[in-house]
């Protein structure tokens, strides 16, 4: 089996050579500011702390922590700002006309914070420095000029955000260099060119890069792209191509509106790709990049966010390969359907069953399961025809890994026998409370055979401590887990994490879908599904897999032996 080609790294290239040919390319982190700009996110400053810990270990170089001075947080968070390797950056925005940069008290918050870095945004579309600021073009050049120059005064190291740049280029080209010109001036270290409203496409970017890159040949030019147009990635390398040497991005693509360049996306293939390998260093070394995923996932975690698991190189499908041909041939040599090794960034190949399976599929998936099956069992070609007529009916195993393992062993003879559902029932009702509160509250009651013995359980819907209703379903679990009799010690450390609902289906053939997620307290968590026409029912079945999968996962002998 061939593996994947190793990235072009620093150490497997002779020192020499390497120096002689790789640029560097600097990594301009601004989750803690623009990720921050994202509806519905709001970093506490010990989230910022975490966060810009964890972007200094990955070897980003510069972390722009947020605005000093604009809110509680930031403040408080440059206050308390961890030491770091990478360049600790305070973003603000030019003086404003008819003060001193020095008197102009927005940048004197920016400024106090005493960062090593400091980023100003600033007006480079003519249109803006009359319909925003309301102020003459040259009186924006002089602003952007002085403030530059003040932060240099102070031994800062000053980068200007061209605000508007690839509209303002567009517009009025060049008002948009002379807005650049004078951050040089002022002795910016860097000009790094902003698409804004993110409308910019990437042939635009890049050609307007590579003009500006001509005319300011002596300017360290940045990219600073929002994904408006889902091209944040392919324009920062489009400006890259271009000439750009510092990328400005996020983690997960945060940022104002549709977010802007995910890191998660751009670093990978910088590091990866030998077109970018070859040609440029970045602080990211290639054994820092198994740590992205977990990175990726933790912000989400962090944020209270579903991971999207479609995320090129961190989403958990990333590297799934679901239907046969392509699961046969990975199963061959892995670099049949991989662009990259899954463990380059920390990610794991997946190979789910489902309706688009075959053989090959089938039996890695067993393998996982710790199934031992032979490769020419007859058993075989019946489980999977077992699969794809469930899958017909609205079962979706590649969403669930333990009702997929159940499933197998019961068709393969390997299901030990714990106990069996009698029935359950469930009511829900509306009714006034002892405190004359309206409340809905659940009673559910499951009756089970235990090694012969009948048990009957009961529990209904409200929180024992905040006496909130949480449902039917979760009335019924309780009841399901109470008493399992000599199981009960396996399940008790056993939660609820997640619970979907699909429709599948369309009109009277629809049916409903119910995914669960569980957890327990050793941190294991797996999943398990159940489709009825009923949604109680198909709760039922997806609570009692959950059940059934705990136990068997935890090695526990059935009364069958
Ligand atoms: C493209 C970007 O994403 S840049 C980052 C944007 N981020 C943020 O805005 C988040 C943090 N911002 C804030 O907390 C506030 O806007 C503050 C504290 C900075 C300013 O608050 P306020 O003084 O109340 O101003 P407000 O937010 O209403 O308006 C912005 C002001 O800045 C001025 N301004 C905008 N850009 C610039 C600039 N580059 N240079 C100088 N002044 C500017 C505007 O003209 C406006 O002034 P006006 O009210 O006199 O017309
Ligand atoms: C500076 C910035 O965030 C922008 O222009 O989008």
């Amino acid at each position: 089996m061939t593996t994947h080609t190793a990235p072009a790294a620093p150490s497997a290239q002779p020192k020499e050579a390497a120096a002689a040919v790789r640029e560097r390319l600097w990594l301009y982190d601004t989750t803690l500011r623009d990720g921050q700009q994202t509806q519905g996110v709001d970093f506490s400053v010990d989230d910022k702390i975490r966060i810009a810990r964890a972007l200094d270990a990955l070897g980003i170089d510069f972390i722009e922590g947020g605005w000093p001075g604009a809110n509680p947080t930031d403040s408080d968070f440059f206050a308390q700002a961890p030491a770091t390797r990478a360049r600790f950056t305070a973003f603000g925005m030019t003086k404003r006309a008819g003060r001193s940069a020095a008197n102009d008290e927005v940048l004197a918050e920016v400024v106090n914070a005493g960062t090593q870095a400091v980023c100003l945004v600033g007006k480079s579309h003519d249109f803006h420095v009359e319909a925003a600021l309301g102020i003459t073009l040259e009186e924006n050049l002089g602003n952007i000029r002085e403030s530059i120059a003040h932060l240099a005064g102070l031994g800062r190291e000053a980068l200007f955000d061209a605000e508007h740049f690839f509209d303002g280029y567009k517009a009025n080209p060049a008002y948009a260099l002379e807005a650049l010109r004078a951050a040089l001036e002022g002795g910016a270290g860097w000009v790094v060119l902003c698409d804004t409203n993110g409308g910019t496409l990437p042939a635009e970017i890049g050609e307007i890069t590579a003009a500006v890159a001509a005319r300011l040949p002596e300017a360290r030019l940045g990219i600073h792209t929002h994904n408006d147009t889902e091209q944040a990635v392919a324009g920062t390398f489009a400006a890259v191509e271009a000439g750009a040497r510092q990328i400005q991005g996020t983690l997960n693509g945060l940022g104002e509106r549709c977010g802007n360049a995910n890191l998660c996306s751009i670093i990978p293939s910088l590091v990866l790709k030998p077109r970018y390998a070859e040609r440029f260093e970045t602080g990211v070394a290639p054994e820092k990049l198994a740590d992205l995923r977990r990175l990726s996932v933790t912000l989400d975690e962090m944020l209270n966010r579903q991971p999207d698991p479609h995320a090129p190189y961190v989403g958990a499908a990333a590297f799934a390969h679901k239907a046969g041909l392509h699961a046969s041939a990975i199963l061959k040599d892995p670099t049949t359907y991989e662009h990259v090794a899954p463990e380059a960034v920390g990610n794991a190949r997946v190979v789910p069953m489902s309706n688009q399976a075959g053989r090959a599929n089938l039996m890695r998936r067993l393998e996982e399961a710790g199934i031992a099956v032979e490769r020419d069992d007859p058993r075989l070609g019946t489980l999977l025809m077992e699969v794809k007529t469930r899958e017909d009916q609205g079962f979706a195993y590649d969403q669930a890994d333990a009702s997929f393992e159940l499933l197998a062993r019961r068709h393969l003879g390997l299901m030990p026998r714990f106990f069996e559902v009698d029935r359950y029932r469930v009511s829900v009702e509306r009714r006034f409370d002892a405190q004359g509160r309206w409340v809905t509250a659940s009673e559910a009651v499951v009756v089970v055979h235990v090694d012969g013995e009948r048990m009957i359980s009961a529990s209904e819907s409200l929180d024992p401590v905040s006496r909130e209703d949480q449902g039917p379903v979760n009335a019924l679990s309780r009841a399901l887990i109470k008493d399992l009799g000599r199981y009960q010690e396996h399940i008790e450390d056993m939660r609820l994490v997640d619970f979907k609902v699909r429709i599948h289906g369309q009109g009277t053939e629809a049916v409903t879908r119910v995914l669960l997620e569980s957890r327990d307290a050793a941190g294991r968590h797996w999943t398990t599904l159940g489709v009825s026409a009923n949604i109680v029912d198909a709760s039922f079945q997806a609570l009692e897999d959950a059940v059934l999968a705990k136990l068997v996962r935890a090695g526990v002998r059935g009364s069958n032996g």
